[in-house]
């Protein structure tokens, strides 16, 4: 089997609509101070370019869980591989995710940090595929929505490979 992969989104496309959901949540938070929650791996690179174009005060903090595992099909189950290291007590929480897919992984853990009292807590996606959605997320930044493939790139992985592809693809499967 090859694989090969298809441009959906230009780095130069990805980019700039970075930096225009960066300002809009600048503006948002204005007098407010962003706790950033990076979800691993996915979102790491977005959280990055995110982070660095975002004008008031951030911190940083990171999760990882996962569900996917090396398949492109949910397990369904959604594991917390690592839990986050600051308490969120009073914090105006932003989580940042690389897609949402099913909404499994988000709806989880919308469930779990809320209940650590933030002062708000809200989500910023790159991506977001509504097609596939089984359970319900209310999404408050989302840079693109995108058709019911499977994507690479820009944090995304196939069986871990691609994550560092600079532009979002799709994996298309050959016979040789
Ligand atoms: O909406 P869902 O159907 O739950 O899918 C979205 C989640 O799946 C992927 O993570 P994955 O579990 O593959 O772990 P990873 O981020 O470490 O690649 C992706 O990064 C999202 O976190
Ligand atoms: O389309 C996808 N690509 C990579 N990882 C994912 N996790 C959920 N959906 C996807
Ligand atoms: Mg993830």
């Amino acid at each position: 089997m090859s694989e090969k992969i298809r441009v959906l989104l230009s780095e130069e496309e990805v980019d700039s609509r970075i930096r225009e959901i960066a300002a809009k949540i600048s503006r948002d938070y204005a007098g407010k101070e962003i706790h950033l929650i990076c979800v691993l791996k996915g979102g790491v690179f977005f959280t990055c370019e995110l982070a660095k174009r975002i004008t008031v005060p951030v911190t940083l903090d990171f999760m990882s869980v996962s569900s996917y595992g090396d398949d492109t099909k949910s397990s369904g189950v959604v594991k917390i591989v690592k839990d986050l290291d600051q308490p969120l007590e009073g914090k105006n929480v932003l989580i940042v995710e690389d897609i949402i897919d099913s909404g499994r992984t988000l709806s989880y853990l919308i469930d779990i940090l809320g209940k650590r009292k933030p002062e708000s807590i809200h989500l910023c996606t790159l991506l977001d595929k509504p097609e596939r959605r089984v359970r319900d997320v209310k999404v408050d930044y989302s840079c693109f929505n995108i058709p019911d493939e499977f994507v690479v790139g820009y944090g995304l992985d196939y069986a871990q490979k691609y994550r560092n592809l600079p532009f979002i693809g799709v994996v298309e499967l050959g016979e040789n």
